[in-house]
């Protein structure tokens, strides 16, 4: 018998209104997986990211978490079901503290301060900073620490590296590679650097105009550059 997924959609359409912007869009992904979803821009990675976390209502479809089925447009009840979204805003409380920042977003049953600094060792000497004070490669870590500390089963980190220098976001991806593997969590992410994302990725999805055109291992998407820039371009697999 197969492992149940820890995130299963099943003809998920989402958009604004009746507008489909993401059309239906099947998927299975075992818990422990960094799933890329790539895409040029308007291409609705970001109404997908949104509609996940319950922010936008689902126009079609269900989306099950360990094989319950959540809800659709109640952000604080899908956050529970796990879903967790890290905006591409960062959507911190400038004016407090990073210790506050993650202690107002701490679960009981979820990572300790400390298990989740060791992920970000950086910001051990900041604990007491403001958050508006922090570079932006530090404002990151503290969303995506907060992101950790809600327990996510499946943690969706929408363009971590809006406004970072390549070199930064090097530094940060891998740590999401070691977040799926050591939470057993799923992360979705949703990234401008191709190839940076496909170095830690498992699987990748490519979204055109709504559309998946592409998806496969990343591995192999990494290894067939002409195959991806096509699908870029919006030629269908
Ligand atoms: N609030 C909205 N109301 C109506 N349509 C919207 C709204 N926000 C986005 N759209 C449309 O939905 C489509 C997908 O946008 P989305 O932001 O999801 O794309 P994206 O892949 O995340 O692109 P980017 O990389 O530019 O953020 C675009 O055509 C956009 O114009």
């Amino acid at each position: 018998m197969s492992e149940t997924p820890v995130l299963e959609l099943r003809g998920l359409e989402a958009g604004y209104g009746s507008v489909p912007v993401v059309r239906p869009l099947d998927l299975v992904v075992p818990g422990g997986t960094v799933l890329a979803v790539l895409g040029p821009n308007g291409a609705g990675k970001t109404t997908l990211m949104m509609t996940l976390a319950g922010l936008l209502p689902r126009l079609r479809g269900e989306v099950l978490v360990d094989g319950k089925p959540t809800p659709s447009s109640r952000p604080a009840a899908t956050n529970r079901a796990g879903l967790v979204l890290v905006a591409d805003d960062r959507a911190l409380f400038t004016t407090l503290s990073v210790r506050e920042n993650i202690g107002i977003a701490a679960r009981s049953g979820g990572p300790t301060l400390d298990e989740v600094l060791d992920l970000f060792p950086a910001l051990r000497p900041r604990l007491n900073v403001a958050a508006g004070a922090l570079s932006g490669g530090e404002q990151q870590m503290l969303a995506m620490a907060r992101g950790l500390v809600q327990r996510p089963r499946v943690l969706l980190v929408d363009e971590m590296s809006m406004g970072l220098a390549p070199v930064i976001v090097e530094d940060l991806l891998p740590v999401v590679r070691r977040i799926a593997d050591e939470t057993g969590a799923v992360v979705v992410l949703v990234e401008q650097h191709v190839r940076l994302a496909l170095e830690v990725a498992d699987r990748a999805v490519v979204l055109v105009h709504g559309d998946v055109v592409l998806r496969g291992e990343a591995a192999e998407l990494a290894a067939n550059p002409t195959t991806l820039e096509a699908a870029y371009l919006g030629a269908t697999a």
